[in-house]
């Protein structure tokens, strides 16, 4: 771990979680292995900029630091899904004047005025009077005139454009698959080299997220599926897509071009109101702290939507370009890790949460009382600890969704559950726990928590359990998923 050169002191992580976006300034193990102390608990590789073989090499630095800090450390992989980007452009880019005019080619652009894209078909999707967006709604031009092989478009906004800028076209429905060809194959990599989440961009409709879980089972992989919400599409069938999904990505960067950038807040929050609704997991994504591209310091408004995040319930924040190509990525990871910590403690003392109102995770109705039952317990007795031994993690992910500001540690004989945990709010993945029996683990958890300061003889720690904690591996119980122990600990603090 010296090689790292890594401050003495890990920060004690928010309960919110950390997503961070691995790019040139920070894919060295070094660096991840500092973001992974400064708070990330899950790192993105955003499929758009780099294949399989570029990111391969990220995703082992990524796993060989998880070993070094001895801490689970996740990996979501964000597949591009159908965003049409503009192809090779100078370098210097190109600037739209107000009124001129430009063509989108289908192919051989042969002047300075004529561009062509990443989807050949774009053209014959258009219709007269069409807004296309570049370079993420900053330029605007109308669609005047249609041809076999190109289209007129009159700039509205101006603005310089530059490869491979992402191109949108709000309000208008695209026949393009959801999962080409090179996602695809980009999906298939990512279940067999074993990440742990799997995220579609540009999501329409809850078939396009079945079609990818598909995918990532028949290639033996438990990787769960986000899906990004950053279409009109999707927020007309959002209840639909949140009960499908494993997960939700509120993906500002478009939403906030395809949809009244005016609207998108009060979209975030719905979004965040379904997904507590159904128990998933909803990461707020783009422009969290935007100007630490450059600065050390957040700007206030940046701050603030931080806070609101966490206030408004967002299981993780996530960071992009601030770390993939930002001048200060630990002091974003820190700075993001700082803001969440002050802020949930605001939330301490609340009531926990209900059950979900609509159980699209398969949770088992004994495990939902269970879990309930023991939110309730750890709050009005004080603990100081509730532990969750967890082999699918869905056990975790209930407890999470509770919101019980006690201490939670997730364990499991898994090591891709415990990686599941790293997106769950509030719990803390911990390696090597005997998470089989429960009398060795009650003692480990109380041997534990004394030494690490979290709790102190006569403490109480809570414990949540499946049948297999006293039915013992290889009963066939163990396999019901059935969580159905609670187990109130006071601890003996027999270690001095
Ligand atoms: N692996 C990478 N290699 C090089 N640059 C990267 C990489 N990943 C991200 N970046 C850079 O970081 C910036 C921000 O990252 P982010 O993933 O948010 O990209 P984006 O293009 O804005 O997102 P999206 O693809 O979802 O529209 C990108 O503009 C890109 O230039
Ligand atoms: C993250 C992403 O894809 C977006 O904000 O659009």
């Amino acid at each position: 771990m010296d090689e790292y050169n890594l401050p003495l002191n890990r920060v004690e992580k928010a309960r919110t979680k950390i997503v961070a976006t691995v790019g040139p300034s920070c894919c060295e193990p070094s660096q991840l292995a500092i973001l992974a102390r400064s708070g990330v608990s899950v790192f993105r590789l955003n499929m758009a900029h780099a294949g399989p073989e570029q990111q391969q090499p990220h995703v082992d630095h990524i796993r060989q630091v998880s070993e070094d800090i001895n801490e689970p450390l996740a990996i979501l992989v964000d597949l591009a899904g159908p965003k049409f980007r503009l192809g090779e452009l100078p370098d210097e880019g190109i600037f739209c004047g107000r009124d001129e005019t430009f063509f989108l080619v289908k192919q051989n652009p042969s002047a300075a005025n004529e561009l062509v894209t990443s989807y050949q078909a774009l053209v014959d999707e258009l219709s007269l009077g069409d807004l296309v967006m570049f370079a993420d709604g900053t330029v605007s031009m109308l669609v005047e005139e249609l041809f076999p092989d190109r289209a007129r478009l009159r700039v509205q906004q101006h603005g310089i454009i530059r490869s491979r800028q992402g191109i949108n076209l709000p309000g208008v429905k695209l026949s393009a698959p959801a999962i080409s060809v090179e996602d695809h194959q980009h999906a298939i990599w990512a279940a067999k080299t074993g990440v742990d989440f799997v995220s579609l961009s540009f999501v329409r409709s809850p078939d396009e997220v079945r079609t990818l879980k598909d995918i990532i089972r028949s290639n033996s992989s438990t990787a769960r599926v986000i899906a990004k919400i950053e279409k009109r599409e999707a927020l007309e069938r959002l209840e639909e897509i949140v009960a499908e999904a494993d997960g939700i990505m509120v993906a500002r960067g478009d939403l906030g071009v395809e949809i009244d950038v005016a609207e998108m807040p009060l979209a975030q929050k719905r979004i965040i109101r379904v997904c507590h609704e159904y128990h998933k997991p909803v990461i707020i994504a783009t422009q969290m702290l935007d100007s630490m591209h450059e600065s050390q310091r957040p700007t206030r408004a940046e701050a603030t939507d931080v806070a609101n995040a966490v206030l408004d319930g967002a299981d993780a924040c996530m960071l992009s370009g601030e770390t993939a190509i930002g001048k200060h990525p630990r002091l974003a990871v820190e700075m993001m890790n700082r803001i969440a910590q002050v802020t949930e403690k605001s939330l301490e003392g609340l009531p926990i949460r209900q059950s979900a109102k609509k159980n699209a995770g398969g949770l088992h109705e004994v495990t939902a009382a269970v879990v309930r039952g023991a939110g309730t317990m750890a709050q009005s007795l004080n603990a100081k600890l509730v532990v969750v031994a967890s082999h699918s993690g869905r056990t975790a992910l209930a407890l999470s969704q509770q919101r019980n500001f006690s201490p939670t540690i997730g364990v499991s004989s898994k090591e891709s559950t415990l990686r599941l945990m790293c997106l769950y709010w509030g719990v803390t993945p911990l390696r090597n726990a005997p998470a089989e029996n429960i009398e060795q683990l009650i003692k480990y958890t109380d041997e534990w928590a004394c030494r690490v300061g979290l709790a102190a003889k006569g403490d109480r720690i809570v414990i949540v359990g499946g049948s297999h904690l006293t039915a013992g591996q290889g009963n066939k119980k163990m396999s019901s998923g059935v969580h159905d122990i609670v187990v109130v600990h006071e601890v003996e603090g027999t270690i001095a």
